[in-house]
């Protein structure tokens, strides 16, 4: 079995598990793609047999965390800052599950006032970043270019060596996937963190129990 593997905290408990699985025998036969570095670093230090999309370009199952779950289990993900790499892993398998607490749940994506990445190329990264705020003005958004979180004015950088913007809104989106488009029509934007009709499932922690959310 081929298996996406996601990041995050919430996705670090699942590689943590398949380690374990792995370990005592009681899971094998499987390999892994990484969405990130970390997981990737993760995954080898669990001995998890890790291979890539060139060599498993078809995946039978993803499990990864969100940022914030609609009803129609359309997400916003990529604050942990893999969009790209999750949302290319994701896109390539037959189902996706997302496992999350109730807190990631929202009536309307970019509502939780949390950010919504976009990963924009580091050249003219302004420029990019005036465009995407001038493009959800009416939503009220703000847009902020991710910082490396060191204390430092440095930006953040991704595996692939990109920046992120943060999108912030006042309003929820109200179109995902005209969103979506016109976004990624942007030259010089490399993803964007909705991620939209990919889950299969979502698995929602909550104070009562666990619920299973399927469309
Ligand atoms: O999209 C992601 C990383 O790019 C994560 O899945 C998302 O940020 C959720 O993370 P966490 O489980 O730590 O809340």
């Amino acid at each position: 079995m081929v298996l996406g593997l996601g990041t995050g905290s919430t996705a670090a408990f699942v590689v943590d598990k398949l380690g374990q699985l792995l370990s005592t025998g009681q899971l094998s036969n499987i390999v892994g793609i990484p969405t990130s570095k970390r997981t990737q670093e993760q995954a080898a230090s669990l001995n998890i047999p890790l291979s890539t999309l060139d060599l498993h370009p078809h995946i039978d199952l993803a499990i990864d965390g969100a940022d914030e779950v609609d009803p129609n289990l359309d997400l916003v993900k990529g604050r942990g800052g893999a969009l790209l790499r999750e949302k290319m892993v994701e896109a390539a398998s037959s189902s996706f599950i997302v496992v999350a607490d109730d807190s990631k749940l929202v009536s309307g994506l970019g509502g939780s006032g949390l950010a919504m990445p976009v990963e924009v190329v580091q050249f003219c990264w302004k420029y990019n970043l005036v465009r995407l705020e001038g493009l959800f003005k009416e939503l009220g958004c703000e847009a902020k270019l991710r910082l490396a979180g060191d204390g430092s004015e440095k930006p953040y950088v991704t595996d692939n060596g990109n920046y992120i913007v943060d999108l912030y809104f006042k309003n929820p989106i109200k179109d995902g996937f005209a969103a979506g488009k016109e976004i990624s029509a942007m030259e010089g934007v490399v993803e964007h963190g909705l991620f939209l009709g990919m889950a299969t499932s979502v698995i929602v922690a909550g104070k009562t129990g666990v619920e299973f959310m399927t469309k």
